[in-house]
């Protein structure tokens, strides 16, 4: 099965969880993700709004404000397939994107660059056993990572969030794929570093 086939299958799996199933996964993967040692010592944390059957991410949201600085993904206005991440905060005006994605409005002293970040959260459709990573297909969280790949941010840890019936054995990879260090379920903490 080739990325694209895979990933349909993936979303179409996805989308036939209920409402019920993706709301008890979610507050199983929140209470996973903030025993994490490593949220311990983080103050800035990365996330996302979470969309159509996604994982949801909105209570996350809601707890990590009351702890962390919190920023949100918005896609870039002039560099296409990047993104920039910015600081929520009580003014934070929101508006939609072109995939429907809430994002902050871009206002240049929110911007919170990865060197600042400890948790960068991460969506995905698809994981494997040795973190490889399918996402929606626009490369975004590819570019994102490449610096992180290559040692540009050694505070960073970026943390994949799914369900369960998102791993699969084997992601066809490609040369850009970031491999994640960590991802988190509702059952489980997958720790690929060691
Ligand atoms: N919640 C969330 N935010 C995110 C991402 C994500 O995967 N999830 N992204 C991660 O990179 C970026 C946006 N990338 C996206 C790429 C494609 C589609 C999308 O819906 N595409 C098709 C449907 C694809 C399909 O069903 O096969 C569409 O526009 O209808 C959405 C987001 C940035 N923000
Ligand atoms: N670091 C990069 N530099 C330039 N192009 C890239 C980079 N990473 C990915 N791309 C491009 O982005 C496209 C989509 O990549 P891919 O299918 O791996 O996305 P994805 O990981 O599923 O999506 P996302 O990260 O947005 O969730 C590819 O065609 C690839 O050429």
């Amino acid at each position: 099965m080739n990325r694209q086939q895979l990933r349909q299958q993936l979303l179409r799996q996805r989308g036939q969880l209920s409402t019920a199933e993706r709301e008890h996964a979610a507050s199983a993967l929140r209470r996973q993700l903030l025993a994490l040692p490593e949220l311990r010592q983080a103050n800035t944390i990365g996330s996302y709004h979470s969309i159509h059957a996604e994982l949801p991410t909105h209570e996350l949201n809601l707890e990590l404000i009351r702890n962390y600085q919190l920023a949100l993904p918005v896609l870039h206005p002039v560099v296409k397939g990047h993104l920039l991440f910015l600081r929520q905060h009580e003014r934070t005006i929101w508006r939609a994107n072109r995939f429907g994605i809430a994002e902050p409005t871009l206002r240049c002293p929110d911007i919170i660059p990865l060197q600042h970040m400890q948790i960068l959260l991460v969506p995905l459709v698809g994981f494997d056993a040795m973190g490889n990573r399918l996402g929606m297909g626009g490369g975004y969280y590819d570019r994102t990572l490449a610096s992180w790949r290559k040692g540009g941010y050694p505070n960073l840890l970026p943390v994949g969030l799914a369900y369960e019936c998102q791993q699969v054995e084997r992601i066809p990879c490609a040369a850009w794929d970031v491999p994640l260090p960590m991802v988190v379920t509702p059952a489980k903490v997958w720790d690929f570093r060691s």
